[in-house]
């Protein structure tokens, strides 16, 4: 039996926005599924933060459209179900930590207190110390309590791990998975980290040049391609065998004598076994292969496997 198709928490058709510079997102198309944990990765500028401020209504596209739940970004109906925590953790550091957990409670009815004050607790920050004087990592911490106090539908998290120790790191992504399964919170979390995302995320969304590069379940994803790693052919260019020619490598390269490439394929590559060690990529492995490679050279995923 299939399962009945969940709507999606955020839905982007033809999205774009320009600034004076360019172009930071263009011709997006995306659904992100509710009740999951959705990674945004791309690189420094890729458009991540963009994308969010679009979700959130801080920004207007300026081509196509986004909705969140169905509804417009910024309207009431989306953004009583949305908390959003920014990079730049935008707080008033005249507060103390209590008068800004005040502040949450005063601006959302159904604020949850007590979980709020559970997160600043287990950072040993006093309730009577003025957020201003706390660090980047604290701060995080109280920005992190005010978002999961509100009790959204939709969680939007940019890069919540910078900034954090690494027990911190390891709380907050605990935190984040209580979450999902005490509420079946929607999370879209932006990260730099790829090794962390892996145990939380079951989604991804990869922007590279302001575009949508990759997307889907991160599951189907890797199992929809092949690292494969062998010794060279040597009368092949980039050291790959003939079975490849019309193969989509999203990259390879040779190292000494060894040659290595990732593949997408739904099916065997026909490699001799003796030769070349096939395995399934980790979701880090997948994500730093297109990074690294040419938009341009690479097939788009759904895209015919090989050239005609
Ligand atoms: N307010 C703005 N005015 C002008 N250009 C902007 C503005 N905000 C973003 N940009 C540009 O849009 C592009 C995308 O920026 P964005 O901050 O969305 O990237 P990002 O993927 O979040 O990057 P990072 O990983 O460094 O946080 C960049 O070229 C950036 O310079």
């Amino acid at each position: 039996m299939t399962e009945p198709t969940a709507p999606a928490a955020l839905r982007a058709t033809r999205l774009g926005r320009k600034f004076r510079g360019g172009w930071a997102l263009r011709d997006c198309d995306f659904e992100l599924p509710a009740g999951r944990v959705t990674a945004l990765v791309g690189p420094n500028g890729a458009g991540k933060s963009t994308l969010f401020h679009l979700a959130t209504g801080l920004l207007r596209p300026t081509e196509g459209g986004i909705s969140v739940f169905g509804a417009e970004p910024g309207t009431p109906a989306a953004r009583d179900r949305t908390a959003f925590l920014a990079q730049d953790k935008p707080l008033y550091p005249r507060f103390t930590v209590e008068e800004t957990l005040r502040f949450g409670r005063e601006l959302n009815t159904d604020f949850d207190q007590e979980s709020a004050e559970r997160i600043v607790r287990a950072g040993n920050i006093r309730p009577d110390v003025r957020v201003g004087t706390l660090s980047p990592g604290q701060c995080t911490r109280i920005a992190l309590a005010l978002a999961f106090g509100k009790r959204p539908e939709l969680l939007l998290l940019d890069e919540p791990l910078a900034s954090l120790d690494p027990l911190v790191r390891v709380e907050v992504m605990g935190l984040v998975m209580a979450e999902v399964a005490d509420r079946g919170t929607t999370v879209v979390m932006s990260s730099h980290v790829l090794s962390e995302l892996e145990s939380v995320c079951d989604h991804v969304l990869l922007l590279q040049h302001g575009a949508v590069r990759l997307q889907g379940d991160t599951q189907q994803l890797c199992a929809e391609h092949v690292r494969i790693t062998g010794r060279a052919e040597e009368s092949a260019p980039d050291g790959l065998p003939a079975a490849l020619d019309r193969a989509a490598v999203v990259e390879s390269a040779v190292t000494g004598r060894q040659a290595r490439a990732l593949v997408r394929t739904s099916g065997s590559l026909g490699l001799a076994e003796d030769r070349w060690i096939t395995e399934t990529p980790s979701l880090e492995d997948l994500l730093l292969a297109y990074l690294r490679s040419d938009p341009a050279r690479t097939p788009a995923p759904g895209a015919p496997e090989a050239a005609a």
